[in-house]
């Protein structure tokens, strides 16, 4: 750090150039919390344009892997490549010890879970009566540990996906007490990331805007700079961190409520007597129409908990939000009760029935089975009497992954070698394209995903659009 070069950003009076010089030159050494999916990545590019990270994660492996050049993270395109140079060129490193990290860095960037709390079900998910709420006890671990290193000047960035009102109400507070600063000698922001795993490098580097908002205009102006800099795309300020938290839990309310309207429309096919796919698809030719893709269920941790980050925060009625995540909640039960009725057409009962689930992760090659709807329908095919066997690349190669499934879990190469009277697609990975359809002795095809465009030698009904 040279003399004119500041090392902390929040209330400096440097000129802008100055400040922005200061960061990408690593005079303002950043911490990043939590090297996860999403926090891997927004490490690395943070390493690349300032080159001076350190990286915190509670699990000792995840350090260690990340140490020795190697990322944690699988599947996820350049990361491998892009994580060994930083660590190799000592731009960035990884750490267990938050409050020392803390107390080097003055830039702070939290990107650790905030899943439901246990009042969904075992994975956090909101397949329960009693209204799922947000676990924010890993981002209150993170501020405190941030909050025993914050030194005057210091910036605190929430990444991570958070209920609105947290950074000002919950964050911000929390930090001042933690260190015995004033709320005014640092900057709290929201910097939600628009990512999705399996192109998350390039995400974090900017495909889309990146909404930032401070918890004052000081913070939401080193959060503007500080994106400016770090992202290719353009940022978009918004008043208060409020706004920019809200931003995020918006568009994935938006996501979840839309793929509930094309989920009652897909479940409409037999009544109207059309492919509600292909209406699906010609009514977005018309610019003013998004309709979504219909499917299975709706996984991952981010689409069916976030509308309980907004319903756990208003005290008003949110029937919209309730009800999208009911029907979306009701696809897997939906789907095994169309596969009964295509079973029954072909004569067979469901009870007593092998059924072969091709998929059992929330997203086709994403290793992640938070909330997946393969779970739910395995249970539903479970409690109508079939014996269920599924096959996923990713589960099928972690054993106590596997052992969360009520059934068997092979790899996608022994599939062909079961002998099913169904096989339902629920997340079609890449791994199914060189699957042999021909080995199987006529099953009864569910194409939940409508995956298998060109079809298969066997009667396939898909979810959507009926019998193929
Ligand atoms: N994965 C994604 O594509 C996106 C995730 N998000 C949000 O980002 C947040 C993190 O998501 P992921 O990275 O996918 O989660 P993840 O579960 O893949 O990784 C979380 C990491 O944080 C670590 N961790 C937990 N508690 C910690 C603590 N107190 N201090 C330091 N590290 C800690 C864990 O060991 C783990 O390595 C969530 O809030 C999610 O909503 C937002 C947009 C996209
Ligand atoms: C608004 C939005 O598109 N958010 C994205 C979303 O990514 P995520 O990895 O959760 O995947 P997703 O494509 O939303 O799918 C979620 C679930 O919904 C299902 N799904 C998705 C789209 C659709 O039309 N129909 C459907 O059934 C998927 O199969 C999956 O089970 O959530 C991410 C997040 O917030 O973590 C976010 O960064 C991503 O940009």
């Amino acid at each position: 750090m040279t003399a004119d070069r500041p090392a902390a950003l929040y209330g400096s009076d440097a000129p802008e150039d100055v400040q922005r010089t200061a960061l990408t030159d690593g005079s303002v050494p950043v911490a990043v919390y939590g090297l996860g999916k999403l926090g891997l990545p927004v490490a690395t590019v943070y390493a690349e344009r300032t080159g001076n990270v350190v990286g915190v994660d509670v699990d000792p492996s995840v350090v260690s892997q990340v140490n020795g050049g190697d990322s944690p993270v699988a599947r996820e395109p350049g990361l491998d490549e892009a994580l060994a140079e930083q660590v190799a060129r000592g731009r960035l490193r990884a750490t267990t010890d938050a409050s020392e990290a803390a107390s080097a860095a003055a830039l702070h960037v939290v990107v650790v879970p905030t899943p439901l709390a246990d009042g969904g079900d075992s994975d956090g998910g909101p397949d329960s009566d009693t209204d799922p709420k947000p676990d924010l006890s890993h981002l209150d671990a993170v501020t405190e540990a941030i909050g025993d290193g914050l030194d005057p000047g210091d910036a605190v960035f929430v990444e991570c996906t958070v209920p609105p009102g947290t950074c000002a109400e919950r964050v911000r507070p929390r930090l001042a007490a933690e260190s015995g600063l004033n709320p005014t000698q640092f900057g709290v922001a929201a910097c939600p990331e628009r990512v999705s795993s399996g192109r998350a490098l390039d995400d974090v580097r900017g495909t889309h805007p990146r909404v930032v908002g401070g918890a004052d205009d000081e913070s939401t102006r080193v959060a503007r700079l500080v994106y400016d800099t770090l992202v290719d795309s353009e940022v978009h300020p918004v008043a208060d961190a409020a706004t920019a938290a809200a931003s995020k839990v918006f568009e994935g309310v938006y996501r979840d409520v839309n793929i509930a309207l094309a989920n009652e429309l897909a479940s409409q096919t037999a009544d109207l007597g059309i492919d509600v796919r292909e209406a699906i698809a010609a009514a977005n030719t018309q610019p003013y129409c998004d309709l979504h893709d219909p499917g299975p269920g709706v996984g991952g941790h981010c689409i069916p908990w976030y509308p309980h980050f907004l319903m756990d925060r208003v005290e008003g009625e949110t029937p919209l939000l309730s009800t999208a995540r009911a029907v979306n909640d009701g696809m897997p039960d939906y789907t095994a009760e169309r596969l009964r009725e295509a079973l029954a057409e072909e004569g067979v009962s469901l009870d007593g029935a092998e059924v072969l689930v091709l998929g059992l992760t929330y997203r086709a090659d994403v290793a992640e089975t938070r909330a997946t709807p393969a779970r739910p329908l395995v249970d539903a095919l479970n409690a109508a009497g079939a014996a269920v066997v599924a096959t996923d690349p990713f589960v099928a190669a972690d054993e106590r992954e596997a052992e969360t499934f009520a059934a068997p879990v092979v790899p996608p190469a022994d599939a062909t070698s079961r002998d099913p009277d169904a096989v339902v697609v629920v997340t079609p990975h890449r791994e199914f394209e060189s699957l042999d359809w021909s080995a199987f002795d006529d099953p009864v095809v569910f194409d939940g995903r409508d995956a298998l465009d060109d079809g298969t030698p066997h009667p396939t009904y898909t979810l959507g659009r009926g019998w193929e």
